[in-house]
């Protein structure tokens, strides 16, 4: 009966009706864990198993959290809202890999309603609200409302329209998504091909989607939750295309979220990954003949009279393009949180776990305590901290070019698009490989799920791709640097992180002085290699594209593109290390926090130069023999880095809750935790597996049957 009965019934039922039974049948350890109960899950929980790892740590971690956080106020902020997070049953996630698409989006539905519930009740601040949507840690549709729909409302829309909309959206009394990528075109915003043709004699916009690929194809919340979206389109008025320019449509009733006639939406299906993005339902949707009244045309930048007469203000085109350039500055933040969940993870389960060493019957050695596991981890955690000095440079960049365009300066705008296009695409492709490289450097136990990594992966690695794709964005940055080293001969001096430039004569024939492998220590050293490096390989493609004469110099691009990315990818490594050394020389607070700080500073610098030694050698930056000694002073920062490393991935502050790993537990308690969590797994709900009538069952005795026939 036992074997051969029910195979429906489930581990629990039979656990607690026939306690013998299932304590012989079930796994030793979990009867154990069981028999004891939540008492001595407790005493557990209090073992820290990497108690020794953080009595090495050389430096005050508490001063620590305060330097990544960004100040006192920001840790205890962020710390209340984890916890907050953490104690309630609503946002729990440990089982959300388990769940079908259809349960795991309404359980976004459900998070994203309780969490606003807890903000009301709260009355939580903006910053406390948005720290709790992050600590809930779940892709839905408040992500696009709240991060793409009002800043588009608030940035393109008049102040009459700001009036109108914003108060419905911050109440949720309606939901936004933005719908600007379709089938056929997402980097090439220019190509979209939905239109918003003006009708004088309704005084109405006529959107329409003339072709399949013009369907819009992408935009996250848009497949089930958005009731409005901000909509971009070809604005047609006197028979003339004007281009793209945003609209605000209602897609579906308030009253029972029907789709509003002439408008066909759903979602475009499932994405990569168990969990993931999958919480997420990004949407198709197609317009036919779909009447809008023309003030629903965002006009702050350019407004159509009642007449029909299309009006542009004297402001440059591109600020259409201002959601995108706030999202990718954000997208920088974030960049340095899904690393360094990656880092934390791998940091302490690298202390855990032990490997060979133990001939004489002594301990085995910490997987930590290998120089390949080092130089493979300890420039992610070094990365980590960089983007996040980056990130928060970068906001302060954004939040200075805004001002400065309130006031009609437009002077910093190119400065803002490179450097946020750039960063982006440098912090996302990093932070992508960086997550899997974790993976790899977990072992096995780093592929299950349970080790949060393969979600962590799955949920990031379209960042390469959103927001603009990579390569388009750093092409974009490459074109900066070549308009800039075409003025330098023009005697015009670049600004910004380009100023450097300006520094042509030295840069291009000066030599690196460094002589020991300590002189790479001096920032001065780091800065010089990396700005002649920048500057170099920007001027030879200058010179390559120039060269080519015979070509127009759009066809030179085209074909020097590949060394382009590579110049653009090395002037924004050049912002980051300049970035982190400026943070490195500010005043900071606490024990031995700065001398951390400059250690990983130098780690994130050579490794850099180290990886790309091809660039600084072929440029003529460095010689083969200083290349050396950055490799040499790289293994010193390393061992430096050693006995600090747990404390320094503490200092990120993340609950359990947060990381959502059994690997990076903060107690280090690893092994019983992943033994506990195989057996939630469904496929362990009953001992006998559903299918072994169908199949095992007549496979074995078919088997037999011929045995016995021999
Ligand atoms: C929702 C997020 C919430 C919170 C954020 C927090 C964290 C983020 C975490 C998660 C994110 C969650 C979800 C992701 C949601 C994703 C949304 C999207 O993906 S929306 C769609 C994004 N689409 C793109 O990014 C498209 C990329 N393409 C472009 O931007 C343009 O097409 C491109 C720049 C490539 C080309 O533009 P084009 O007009 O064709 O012109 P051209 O290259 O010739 O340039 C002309 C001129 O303009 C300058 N320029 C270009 N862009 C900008 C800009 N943004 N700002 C200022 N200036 C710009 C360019 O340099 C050139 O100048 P010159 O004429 O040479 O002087
Ligand atoms: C998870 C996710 C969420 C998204 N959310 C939204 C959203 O909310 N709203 C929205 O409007 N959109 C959204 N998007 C769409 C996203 O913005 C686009 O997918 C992105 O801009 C890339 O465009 P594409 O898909 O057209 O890529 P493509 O441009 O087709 O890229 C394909 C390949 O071509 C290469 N390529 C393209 N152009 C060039 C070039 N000029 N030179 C060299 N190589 C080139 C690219 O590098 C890439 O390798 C989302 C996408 C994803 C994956």
């Amino acid at each position: 009966m036992w074997r051969g009965g029910s195979n429906t019934r489930t581990c629990k039922r039979r656990f607690f009706s026939s306690p013998t039974r299932s304590r012989h049948h079930r796994p030793p350890y979990i009867c154990r864990l069981h028999s004891r109960g939540s008492q001595h899950l407790k005493a557990m929980a209090e073992v820290d198993h990497l108690a020794a790892e953080r009595a090495t740590a050389r430096f005050d971690v508490e001063e620590m959290k305060v330097a990544w956080a960004g100040s006192r106020h920001a840790v205890h902020v962020a710390d209340r809202m984890a916890r907050l997070v953490a104690s309630d049953p609503v946002f729990r996630k440990d089982n959300r890999t388990m769940l079908s698409r259809k349960e795991l989006f309404k359980d976004t539905l459900r998070k994203a309603a309780h969490a606003w519930k807890r903000i009301v009740e709260l009355r939580l601040t903006e910053e406390e609200a948005d720290l709790l949507r992050q600590y809930v840690d779940q892709p839905g549709y408040v992500d696009l409302h709240w991060g793409m729909f009002v800043p588009a409302i608030k940035g393109q829309g008049t102040e009459e329209q700001q009036h109108k909309w914003l108060p419905l959206a911050y109440k949720f009394q309606i939901i936004g998504c933005y719908a600007q990528t379709e089938l056929g075109h997402g980097s090439n915003v220019q190509g979209l091909e939905t239109t918003a043709t003006f009708d004088p004699k309704t005084d109405e916009f006529v959107i329409h989607s003339p072709t399949l690929t013009s369907s819009k194809w992408w935009p996250g919340g848009l497949g089930k939750a958005s009731t409005h979206a901000v909509v971009y389109a070809r604005l047609i008025t006197e028979g003339k295309d004007y281009g793209i320019h945003g609209f605000i449509v209602q897609l579906r009733s308030l009253e029972d979220h029907s789709p509003l006639p002439g408008v066909t939406l759903g979602d475009i299906g499932g994405k990569f990954g168990s969990g993931a993005y999958n919480s997420m339902d990004n949407g198709v949707l197609r317009f036919d003949h779909v009447r809008i009244p023309r003030d629903q045309m965002l006009m702050r930048l350019s407004q159509v009279t009642r007449e029909g007469k299309y009006v542009h203000s004297n402001v440059p085109k591109q600020l259409l393009y201002g959601t995108m350039v706030y999202v990718r500055q954000s997208i920088v933040a974030d960049a340095s949180k899904a690393l360094s969940r990656a880092v934390c993870i791998a940091v302490r389960y690298s202390a855990v776990r032990k490997q060979f060493g133990s001939q004489d019957g002594g301990p085995e050695t910490q997987v930590l305590n290998y120089k390949t596991q080092q130089s493979r981890l300890f420039p992610l955690l070094a990365s980590a901290y960089a983007f996040r000095f980056v990130g928060d440079w970068l906001n302060w960049l954004y939040t200075d070019v805004t001002q400065k365009l309130e006031a009609k300066d437009f002077s910093t705008l190119q400065e803002a698009h490179a450097c946020t296009a750039g960063l982006k695409a440098v912090t996302t492709s990093v932070t992508a490989d960086a997550i899997e490289e974790c993976r790899k450097l977990c072992g096995g136990h780093g592929y299950l799920n349970s080790s949060g990594l393969p979600e962590l992966f799955a949920v990031y690695v379209p960042a390469c791709t959103y927001e603009g794709d990579n390569v388009v964005l750093l092409l974009q940055v490459a074109r900066i640097l070549m308009k800039t080293v075409s003025q330098l001969a023009s005697g015009k001096q670049p600004v910004g992180t380009m100023a450097y430039m300006g520094k042509v004569q030295y840069l291009m024939q000066c030599k690196s002085a460094v002589s020991s492998a300590e002189d790479w220590l001096n920032p001065d050293a780091i800065q010089e290699a990396f700005e002649a490096r920048a500057l170099r390989m920007a001027v030879n493609c200058a010179q390559n594209i120039s060269q080519a004469a015979s070509q127009e110099e759009a066809a030179g691009f085209y074909e020097r593109s590949p060394d382009l990315l590579e110049a653009a990818v090395a002037h924004i490594q050049l912002i980051i290390v300049t970035k982190f050394i400026e943070k490195v020389h500010q005043e900071i607070p606490g024990h031995g926090v700065k001398e951390q700080l400059q250690a990983l500073c130098n780690v994130y610098a050579l490794y850099i130069l180290h990886k790309h030694l091809g660039d600084f050698l072929a440029t003529g930056c460095i010689t083969p023999r200083q290349g050396a000694l950055a490799n040499e002073q790289l293994g010193k920062l390393y061992a430096q880095v050693r006995p600090n490393a747990v404390a320094l991935v503490d200092a990120f502050n993340y609950t359990d809750h947060y990381l959502g790993s059994v690997l990076g537990r903060y107690d280090g308690d690893v092994y019983p935790a992943l033994y506990e969590e195989a057996w939630k797994d469904p496929l362990n709900e009953t001992v006998v597996p559903e299918g072994y009538h169908e199949y095992l069952r007549p496979l074995i005795k078919q088997q037999q049957l011929k045995l016995s026939r021999l």
